[in-house]
């Protein structure tokens, strides 16, 4: 896993300050929850026994966790049912107390200044809403903003561009009851930045959306980041999402992590599978191999080009290479889809 494995390393990606002039980083060190439930023993004597003396079972659900978000750097946590993620974003949003190791976000102990901890972050829980239900959206908001005690003219302009990126204004006069689900994550997504928080958590924000909201999402997202700094860690099944979103990934499973890298770190140890087929303007040029970079066939006037080696690059930086080394006339990628490559590095990493 040359490359992949950056537990301990701390992140130096995009460092930008946060839109609140807070510093917008996540440090988590060593964290670790364990769970005590009681087991209920099978039968009418079994639910008695459990009654007189109940069996209390330990559950680790996450288990000495270390990694670093960077401000303005969009991290996705990734793993399987049950890894451990859900109970990670708890703990950095102060719902949960750790049994074992710490965090900072944006430089507060989420679960010990839980009031000053909410003021730098947003939250967005897809399954579920913290907006009131049986109130329209945009009442909804007008509560938000006392509570954060946001100026008028702010909470306008925030609203505006908000509606801008997420279409909003066509159903914040429908009550929460009523929305789509599309609709009210879309609401959900916008009450939890209208505080403005350098920090945004969010826990499979487009589970069960329809393709088009998904991509209006992920643009919003991306202008989050890009364009207002926002750190975000975001959690999901969806590889199309992580590849449209994040450079960085980082990986658990039963509670440990196993994997922190680049999106370009894990293509290049899980997913070298990409080939570039290039025609060039004169098939009589002759062609070397470059650097990381094999020449697998020629097929006529195309050259078939693969990685070559633990160095190899990506698909599109080999593309840039071939580009700038031959004159092209035509050119083709085909590359292995984020989907195997994490599948890959699940089964390496053990996750499944
Ligand atoms: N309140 C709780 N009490 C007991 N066990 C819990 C509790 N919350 C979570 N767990 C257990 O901790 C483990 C991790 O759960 P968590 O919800 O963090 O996983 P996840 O990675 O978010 O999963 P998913 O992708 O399915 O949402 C699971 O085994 C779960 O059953």
């Amino acid at each position: 896993m040359k490359g992949v494995n950056r537990v301990n390393s701390s992140a130096t990606v995009n460092g930008r300050s946060s839109s609140a002039g807070v510093n917008g980083s996540i440090q988590v060190r060593g964290l670790s929850r364990t769970f005590h439930t009681t087991v209920r023993r099978p039968g009418f004597t079994g639910a008695l026994k459990s009654l007189v003396s109940p069996e209390r079972v330990a559950k680790q659900a996450v288990s000495d966790v270390t990694f670093d978000v960077a401000p303005g750097e969009l991290l996705a946590l990734l793993g399987p049912n049950g890894a451990g993620k859900s109970t990670t974003i708890k703990m950095l949003t102060g719902i949960l107390t750790p049994t074992a190791g710490e965090a900072r976000v944006a430089g507060v102990v989420p679960y010990e200044e839980r009031e000053r901890n909410a003021r730098n972050i947003g939250a967005v829980f897809g399954q579920r809403t913290q907006l009131w239900w049986d109130l329209p959206v945009r009442e909804s908001f007008a509560i938000l903003r006392d509570i954060y005690e946001v100026p008028a003219a702010e909470h306008r302009a925030r609203l505006g561009e908000f509606d801008e990126l997420l279409d909003l204004s066509s159903f914040w006069d429908t009550r929460v009851r009523h929305l789509s689900l599309g609709q009210r994550v879309r609401c959900d997504l916008a009450a939890a930045l209208l505080h403005d928080p350098p920090v945004v958590f969010l826990d499979e924000p487009t589970i069960g959306m329809d393709v088009v909201v998904k991509e209006q999402v992920r643009g919003f997202l991306k202008h989050q980041v890009e364009e207002r700094g926002r750190t975000v860690l975001l959690t999901t099944h969806d590889m199309t999402e992580v590849g449209r979103l994040a450079e960085r990934v980082v990986l658990i499973n039963h509670g440990r992590l196993i994997l922190d890298g680049t999106l370009d770190e894990i293509r290049r140890t899980f997913g070298s599978t990409w080939q570039v087929r290039a025609t060039l303007a004169d098939p009589h040029t002759p062609v070397e191999p470059l650097p990381g970079i094999a020449l697998l066939r020629r097929e006529g006037p195309q050259m078939v080009f693969g990685p070559d080696g633990e160095e190899a690059p990506t698909v599109h930086q080999a593309l840039k290479r071939i580009i700038e080394r031959y004159e092209v006339s035509d050119v083709a990628l085909d590359e292995a889809d984020l989907e195997d490559v994490m599948r890959a590095a699940y089964v390496q990493a053990g996750a499944v």
